[in-house]
């Protein structure tokens, strides 16, 4: 999987990303009506002169949730710390990382479905009432002690919101959902990107790119450093034909779907006539966890409407079909509202 140019997920070498990182919410692109919500949001937070609330950020990867983070502390003008659910292992990693918050400093917590139960418990209270109850001691002469904490701001990232306990979601006040982006504001991405690498592109050439970034800022990123490689080494002006022929090269197809995407829609046309096919069956013949596939691969096809998620398994939708180059067999598309269960 790392090995996908059009994996969403972080790689090493998207260290380079931190160039391209939006400082700003009037610098970050698209997600408009979230931006909106959380510029006043976080103009009241500031009127007032208390902590912002509680925020959840949830979406694919790949689409802003952690740049959105820094520049929520960033507009607040607090504190930024840092830290993810796998990390945290003792509740004493989080006490100590809660005491040292200074009041209205925000705690990033990533991949905040994978924090332990335990810690999520202890959360509770911090989030709600600014309390950390440490348990002393151990045995009979255990003995809790409760501590006050500084108001802080907790920003939660989850690519499974499905995943988050009730009690922890329900703690956030301000949850926000990331959607993919248009082909439209990726090209702004992408121009804003080429003018901060330097990077004399055409505009045929930045659309080509945004139109195969599979709705996703960070494989914008990635396709343009790709492209300006190509471009660089071959000496040829970064216009149309030279992006096209820089993204076949890297096997993403006309509609931004990579090799990984084309292998799990074939497997459907192929051998499932299309589907229905539950999840856990594709994942076993395709090598790949099925979280994987649930979180990285199917939500833009589902999305584009490739494939569709029914009661009975995923169905491959007319696009899908054609983008195969295949024809959808007669009467091959089950009643997907599942009545026939
Ligand atoms: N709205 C945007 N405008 C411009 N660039 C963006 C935008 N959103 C994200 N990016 C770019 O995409 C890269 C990836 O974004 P980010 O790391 O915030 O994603 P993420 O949602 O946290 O992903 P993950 O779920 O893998 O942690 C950033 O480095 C940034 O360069
Ligand atoms: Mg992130």
């Amino acid at each position: 999987m790392s090995e996908r140019i059009a994996d969403p997920h972080r790689s090493e070498e998207d260290a380079a990303e931190a160039t391209l990182r939006p400082q700003t919410l009037d610098d970050f692109t698209g997600q408009k009506s979230l931006r909106e919500n959380l510029a006043i949001f976080i103009q009241a937070a500031k009127a007032r002169g208390e902590a912002l609330d509680h925020v959840l950020l949830h979406g694919p990867p790949g689409l802003g949730k952690t740049t959105l983070a820094q520049i929520v502390s960033r507009e607040l003008g607090v504190g930024f710390r840092a830290t993810s659910g796998p990390v945290l292992q003792r509740a004493g990693d989080l006490a100590a990382i809660l005491t040292n918050l200074q009041p209205r400093d925000v705690l990033f917590v990533d991949e905040i479905h994978r924090l332990q139960p335990a810690l999520e418990e202890t959360l509770y209270p911090a989030m709600e009432d600014f309390q950390l109850d440490l348990i002393i001691g151990e045995g009979p002469a255990a003995r809790t002690v409760r501590i006050d904490l500084p108001p802080f701001t907790l920003v939660g990232a989850t690519t499974r919101a499905g995943l988050l306990a009730t009690p922890l979601r329900d703690r956030f006040g301000i949850p926000l959902r990331l959607q993919f982006y248009t082909p439209e504001e990726l090209l702004l991405i992408v121009r804003r990107g080429a003018q901060k690498l330097g990077f004399a592109l055409t505009e045929e050439g930045a659309e080509e790119i945004a139109n195969r970034s599979r709705g996703t800022p960070r494989i914008a990123g990635r396709l343009l450093r790709r492209v300006r490689d190509f471009s660089l080494v071959s000496g040829h002006k970064a216009d149309r034909a030279m992006a096209d022929g820089a993204l076949n090269r890297l096997e993403v197809d006309g509609k931004g779907l990579d090799s990984m995407d084309r292998r799990y829609l074939r497997r459907i046309a192929e051998h499932h006539h299309g589907g229905p096919v539950g999840v856990e069956t594709l994942a076993a013949a395709l090598a790949e966890g099925r979280d994987t596939l649930e979180e990285v691969v199917e939500p833009y096809l589902i999305q584009e409407g490739f494939v569709l998620r029914t009661p009975r398994g995923r169905v491959l939708g007319d696009p899908g079909w054609r983008h195969l180059g295949l024809a959808p067999p007669a009467g091959s598309q089950p009643d997907l509202l599942g009545g026939g269960l």
